[in-house]
């Protein structure tokens, strides 16, 4: 309990003794000693310093919350842009966590607009004519309310303070505006609407007239308790939000039960309801001082049962905070002399006014403790948890996106790293691949000239063998010799095509598709995996390849004209052409002593018997410019030297062996001789039947084609060889194509990803920047919190608050 309540009649008469002086000094005592709080709020201590009132407290901590929640506000705002921001990007965000943030904005914006409003709510009740509108104008040091002998509060008053020179008054339900210059003119409007008891008239009264609606405290007068027994209405419209009760009693009767029961609902509803009782109009007790020690003993007693045993919100030790004698009269009073600058007299008062005075100075005080305490916690506290609630929430995305984005970060940047050297090696390969491969293609083609050349010659060396493949009967007319010409040729060039096709093309296209069978597989590891076969399956080649050879035999044979006449082996035509050169055949052919032949070689066998094959290979193929006719069509003339030698090499000679033989073997012999050649050349001639012309005709055919199948060879090569150039090239080309796209596509994915890991690093540290403010912003709720809600004494937190003794972080 507080030393004043203890402190007896003799020691305030004593102190109060001197002063009785006129004049400033006088007053200035007197003001000391009354005690009376300074229109600012603050209380003048006897030789120190002015103490600063605690509902500085509320509004310290309103302040603070505001900043706060200012930055809170844009700190979401930041963060919902940058969530959104980056979710249509790298990192990836949930929509709906991004939906969620955004939705904390107007959450926020409530909440700042409810720090705004807020205020310290106080409600009086008591029964009636007990002094409730007389305690809230003495607290307001003006008469504002009306009071009086009776009935005079009929319905509820709330003052708060207006920043307007003038006050007014509203009713509930209109934003009429009754203007209340003076409580004459309140009563006058009070009493022209039908108020009923629950209603709620505003009294606005300008903040600069008092200092407890500067400070945001909202004072609530009610009619007697006394008035009705269903007070739950009041309760649940009044009582909800008031920060503390002030329970004005009537010191000359004792707490009657209807305000007991009162409480007693109230603290059903509210949770330990902060309770003050002010036992009123002590100034009566001074009409009987013998009775006033006992008197004053019992209401303690039974004040302090009721809040620590009946109602049980509040300890014996707190509970003797809560209970004051006062004379809410006396201190108008002396509020009004001050204000009119008279000199305030206590002798003018009843026995006992300083103390009264005094203890009402001390209700003021913890009151204001109280008051600034608690609703720094029923107005604060909520806003802190959701505050942080906010801030954590944010922490942890903003944390998640930081991990998020830093791991992707490290992934990208280990996948790139990882495609800069798979590019670096697969041009590297690319380039020893291309020479590799080109030169593989190149040795390949001249080996498939090489092959082809060969094909060739062993072609043309069983030329015949191929030709007697053409079984057909041997024709009889003119015309079915035709048709077994046509046969012949369409047979031939089919059996040489695919003789050549099997020696050939075969090999070839095994080499072909060896090697691009190599490029396909060595080049195929330079494409992504994941698209390789899809890139590459259009050059596997479907069509086997075939060495093209311009072979048109009817077309080549246009000049063919068989010689089936027949020739007797032993005749003198060929006896002179073993006998002679060529030349000189060539010069009696010319002068029709011999027959005349394009198609038949000087020395070829034209007998049965003389199929031997004219092939000597490749290399020893007649020359093109072989001793036939010129070709303009003039032939040389024969030297008449050259033509008397031969005649008379053939008739001389002959003549002279002729003479010789018969000299010296006989007639006989002779004749004998005759007879043999005549019988030989009837035999040859018998046996010039048609399988022989058949056979004969062949070997024609065959010496005719063969010159010009070789004269294909050369030619045959090189195209094939460019055959297999190109067929390989267009694999190669396409593969170093796929190659290329490859390469580009892999450079372009390191690009990407070096602008990705670019990007990502500039989130990464973005969400860390956001991360540590709203860490940052966590840290002022929670020193908020501690400093302001956690369960301080009220007076450890005033000295700190109001010297500016904030936590470092807070400042
Ligand atoms: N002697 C004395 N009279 C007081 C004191 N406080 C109030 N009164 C008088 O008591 C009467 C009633 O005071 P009010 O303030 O109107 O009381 P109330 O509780 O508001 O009454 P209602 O509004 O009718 O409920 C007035 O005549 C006051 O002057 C006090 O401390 N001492």
């Amino acid at each position: 309990m507080s030393g004043i309540l203890h402190r007896s009649k003799s020691e305030i008469d004593s102190s109060s003794s001197g002063v009785k002086q006129r004049g400033d000094a006088v007053r200035k005592e007197m003001d000391a000693l009354v005690n009376i709080p300074e229109e600012n709020g603050s209380t003048p201590t006897k030789g120190g310093p002015v103490s600063p009132s605690p509902l500085r407290i509320f509004s310290q901590a309103k302040k603070k919350m505001n900043e706060i929640f200012i930055e809170l506000d844009a700190q979401v705002k930041e963060s919902t842009a940058f969530l959104k921001r980056i979710s249509q990007g790298v990192v990836p965000v949930n929509l709906e966590t991004v939906d969620h943030v955004e939705k904390q904005y107007s959450k926020i914006k409530g909440i700042t607009e409810m720090v705004a409003r807020d205020h310290m709510k106080v409600v009086f009740f008591g029964r009636t004519s007990n002094g409730k509108s007389t305690v809230i104008n003495a607290m307001l040091r003006d008469k504002i309310l009306p009071s009086g002998i009776g009935h005079t509060t009929s319905c509820f008053i709330q003052v708060e303070g207006t920043d307007e020179p003038e006050g007014y008054a509203q009713t509930e339900g209109s934003d009429e505006k009754f203007g209340v210059s003076s409580v004459a003119n309140l009563s006058h409007a009070l009493n022209q609407g039908h108020l009923g008891e629950e209603s709620l008239v505003r009294l606005h009264w300008p903040k600069n007239k008092c200092f407890l609606l500067r400070e945001d405290v909202v004072l609530v007068d009610s009619p007697g308790i006394d008035v009705t027994p269903d007070t739950d209405i009041w309760i649940d419209k009044y009582c909800l939000d008031a920060d503390v009760f002030v329970l004005v009693a009537n010191s000359e009767s004792t707490l009657m039960q209807a305000e007991k029961n009162f409480f007693h609902k109230v603290s059903t509803r509210l949770s330990k309801p902060n309770v003050f009782i002010l036992n009123n109009r002590w100034d009566a007790s001074a009409n009987e001082p013998e009775f006033m020690d006992e008197v004053r003993r019992q209401h303690l007693d039974r004040n302090l049962e009721f809040l620590t045993k009946e109602l049980g919100v509040i300890s014996n030790q707190q509970a003797l905070e809560r209970v004051y004698f006062v004379s809410a009269k006396e201190v108008l009073m002396t509020a009004q002399k001050k204000q009119q600058n008279a000199i305030v007299n206590p002798g003018a008062f009843p026995d006992g006014y300083l103390m009264r005075m005094q203890d009402f100075d001390t209700f003021e005080r913890k009151f204001q403790e109280c008051l600034s305490k608690s609703a720094v916690r029923t107005k604060f506290e909520h806003h802190t948890q959701q505050g942080r609630k906010i801030a954590h929430e944010m922490r942890n995305l903003l944390e998640e996106v930081y991990e998020q984005s830093n791991l992707t970060r490290a992934l990208q940047e280990e996948d790139r790293l990882r495609q800069e050297s798979l590019f670096h090696l697969k041009t590297t390969h690319f380039e020893s691949m291309s020479v590799d491969f080109k030169e593989k293609i190149d040795a390949l083609s001249r080996k498939a000239g090489q092959e082809i050349i060969a094909g060739f010659k062993e072609e043309l060396a069983r030329l015949q063998t191929t030709v007697n493949l053409y079984t057909k009967n041997w024709p009889m007319t003119v015309e079915q010799m035709h048709l077994y010409k046509l046969g012949l040729y369409e047979v031939f060039e089919r059996n040489l095509l695919r003789n050549f096709e099997a020696r050939c093309s075969v090999p070839i296209n095994n080499a072909v598709d060896m090697l691009e069978q190599e490029m396909l597989t060595r080049f195929g590891g330079l494409l992504p995996e994941n698209s390789r076969d899809v890139k590459l399956a259009p050059l596997h080649r479907r069509q086997r390849f075939n060495v093209k050879v311009h072979l048109s035999i009817p077309q080549m044979c246009i000049g063919f004209t068989e010689d089936l006449t027949f020739h007797f082996s032993l005749g003198w035509q060929r006896i002179a052409r073993l006998l002679l050169s060529r030349n000189e055949m060539r010069r009696l052919a010319t002068f029709g002593f011999l027959p005349m032949s394009r198609n038949v070689e000087p020395n070829a066998s034209v007998s049965p018997g003389a199929s031997k094959s004219t092939d000597s290979g490749i290399g020893s193929l007649p020359p093109s410019n072989s001793s036939l006719p010129a070709t303009d069509g003039t032939t040389k003339d024969l030297d008449v030297v050259e033509l008397a030698a031969i005649l008379s090499k053939c008739g001389i000679g002959t003549g002279a062996v002729a003479f010789m033989v018969w000299r010296s073997i006989g007639w006989k012999i002779l004749v004998g001789a005759a007879a043999s050649y005549g019988i030989l050349y009837g035999a040859e001639r018998l046996a010039w039947h048609f399988s022989t012309r058949r056979r004969v005709f062949k070997h024609q055919f065959v010496d005719f084609v063969k010159p010009q199948l070789a004269s294909l060879v050369h030619p045959s090569a090189t195209s094939g060889a460019h055959q297999v150039q190109e067929e390989l090239e267009f694999t190669f080309t396409e593969l170093i194509r796929l190659a290329n796209e490859s390469t580009t596509e892999l450079s372009e994915r390191i690009a990407a990803l070096r602008k990705e890991v670019k990007t990502l690093d500039e989130v990464t540290s973005q969400a860390k920047v956001m991360n540590n403010k709203s860490k940052w912003l966590e840290s002022q709720l929670d020193s908020f919190w501690d400093a302001y809600i956690a369960s301080k004494d009220v007076e450890d937190v005033v000295p700190d608050i109001l010297n500016n003794h904030l936590p470092e972080q807070q400042k």
